[in-house]
């Protein structure tokens, strides 16, 4: 079976996001995530650009990786020197082949553009480096050109080339037009390298695969300059759990990959993002939640589970909820009800949900406990006592919690970036930090100054189950804390229940 082979660049395109600039210490965790998840080559940066970024990529190509380590180079003899010292095993260099780019940035004649790449391939050659060429601007440019660049560089001892859609233009049919004719016309490996201008750049990667393309250019969460690059999750599950061949990618890995890289760069994922987003396995919809809980590949592609990519599957309650998964939900949580009580809490839920209300687990299950006439407040785990929150200009943001965790009495504290923050890894804290917040939303109820905040959470616990609460009053760190304690009371009861 065919291997394709991975090349990341979310260290070096994908910090062309604008706004993005990772310091060193981020860069090393994500080229150790990179590592762990089995990327073949890692372009660690553009060494020339800055010291920073030379520290960077040479502190990277130091760590003894499993993954190769690359640096980026134009064809300036500088740039080449400052990727070779930075002692990567590649050296990736480009030049723009197009002719808007020739005419209105490297000014140069086509012949000589040729001759400064071969230069440059045999340059790094003479280092004992490995060389990767990229035509830049490549679907914009004649494709009779590209080929003779290409061959002259495969001449020169270039160890691959790189198909660029450096400004998106491409589709799937001419990328894998394109990628057909060079790969008839060359011997070196071919690689591409996408760009998403018009939400084409997963499915041009995969047209080029389909043509014979060797190694895919990604960044995790597809970030990259503007619209990004080919993600990274979508491209390998499509190349390999729908096209059926090999990557070297450990796909458990790449939720945990995503949300460091999301966390590190600050660009938030959508949750409707495939693959790795909150949504990529959740479902509202009766119909489908009911054929989900029966054969999760009903209302799934099936050919890939959460397991697969280090996920988890999640049932949501709300207006689209159907009989089934509200009983499922409510028997998980310890509670049997009648089918006349469970008409009652379906009809509830709707008529929240027609009035724009997000519906909670926790509605659901005061819902029946009110119908069933019992309050079980007595099974809660945590019974906060005292919550103190510092914050200010000139302090960091403090919290310190007082309460009872299964009978014992408990004080945790925590600082954050905010009030809200610290609190919430303070209650975190009651329960060793084994929980996870995966969705909190703060709404004013009412305005002015005193409104009234409600907060919805959504908390995760270690075995991937989740709970949704709210929380609400007038000051929202405690609307907060009364959310996640609400959600965590219930996550520790249906884990009592198990
Ligand atoms: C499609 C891509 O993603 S390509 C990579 C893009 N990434 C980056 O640009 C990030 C890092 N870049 C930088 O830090 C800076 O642009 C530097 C250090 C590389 C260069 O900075 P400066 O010398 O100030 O030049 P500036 O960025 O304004 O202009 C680019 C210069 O490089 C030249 N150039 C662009 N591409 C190439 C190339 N592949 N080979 C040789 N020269 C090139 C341009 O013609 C221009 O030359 P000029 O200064 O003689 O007119
Ligand atoms: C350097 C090249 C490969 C690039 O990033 C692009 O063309 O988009």
């Amino acid at each position: 079976m065919r291997t394709v082979k991975v090349f990341d660049t979310t260290l070096r395109d994908g910090e062309q996001t604008p706004g993005i600039s990772f310091p060193l210490s981020y860069k090393i965790q994500i080229a150790k995530q990179l590592d762990k998840l089995g990327v073949d080559i890692i372009e660690a940066g553009f060494p020339a650009a800055t010291q920073g970024e030379f520290d960077a990529v040479k502190e990277i190509a130091s760590l003894g990786l499993d993954s190769k380590v690359c640096g980026l180079a134009r064809l300036v003899k500088h740039d080449i020197d400052r990727a070779i010292q930075a002692d990567v095993d590649m050296v990736h260099i480009f030049i723009s082949t197009s002719k808007i780019q020739i005419e209105h940035t490297v000014k140069k004649s086509r012949e000589e553009i040729v001759e400064m790449a071969v230069e440059g391939v045999e340059y790094i050659k003479s280092h004992g480096v490995e060389c990767m060429f990229s035509a830049m601007d490549a679907t914009r440019t004649e494709v009779e050109y590209l080929k003779t660049i290409y061959k002259a560089v495969e001449e020169a001892g270039v160890d691959i080339v790189n198909v660029p859609d450096t400004v998106g233009v491409a589709t799937p049919f001419t990328m894998y037009e394109l990628i057909r004719e060079l790969r008839e016309h060359l011997k070196v490996p071919i690689d591409v390298h996408c760009h998403n201008d018009f939400g084409l750049a997963v499915a041009n990667t995969y047209a080029a695969v389909k043509a014979g393309a060797d190694e895919v250019q990604v960044t995790v969460n597809g970030i990259g300059e503007r619209a990004g690059n080919a993600s990274l999750a979508e491209v390998v599950m499509l190349i390999t759990a729908v096209e059926g061949l090999k990557t070297n990618i450990k796909t458990e890995y790449l939720v945990e990959t995503a949300r460091l890289v999301e966390r590190l760069s600050g660009i938030k994922l959508p949750p409707n993002t495939p693959i790795v987003g909150e949504n990529a396995f959740s479902h509202e919809s009766g119909i489908h939640a009911h054929g989900v809980l029966s054969e999760a590949a009903t209302f799934e592609p099936g050919l890939i589970t959460p397991e697969m990519v280090g996920h988890r599957r999640r049932i949501v309650i709300g207006k689209h909820a159907g009989r089934h998964q509200i009983k499922k939900m409510l028997e998980d949580a310890g509670y049997a009800v009648s089918e006349d009580i469970l008409t009652k809490i379906v009809e509830k839920v709707k008529e929240l949900g027609d009035k724009g209300k997000k519906v909670t687990d926790l509605d659901v299950i005061t819902l029946a406990e009110v119908l069933m006439g019992e309050v079980r407040k007595e099974e809660r785990a945590i019974i906060l006592d005292e919550a103190t929150v510092l914050t200010g200009n000139r302090i960091t943001p403090t919290a310190v919690i007082n309460a009872e965790v299964d009978g014992k009495k408990r004080v945790t504290s925590a600082i954050g970036v905010g009030p809200v923050d610290a609190a919430l890894k303070a209650v975190a804290e009651l329960v060793g930090k084994s929980i996870r917040i995966t969705e909190f939303r703060m709404d004013a109820i009412t305005g002015g100054s005193d409104a009234l905040a409600e907060v919805y959470v959504t908390v995760e616990d270690e075995d991937g189950r989740s709970f949704t609460a709210r929380g609400a009053g007038a000051d929202i760190v405690m609307a907060s804390i009364d959310a996640v304690i609400n959600a965590v009371n219930y996550l520790m009861k249906m884990r009592k229940n198990r």
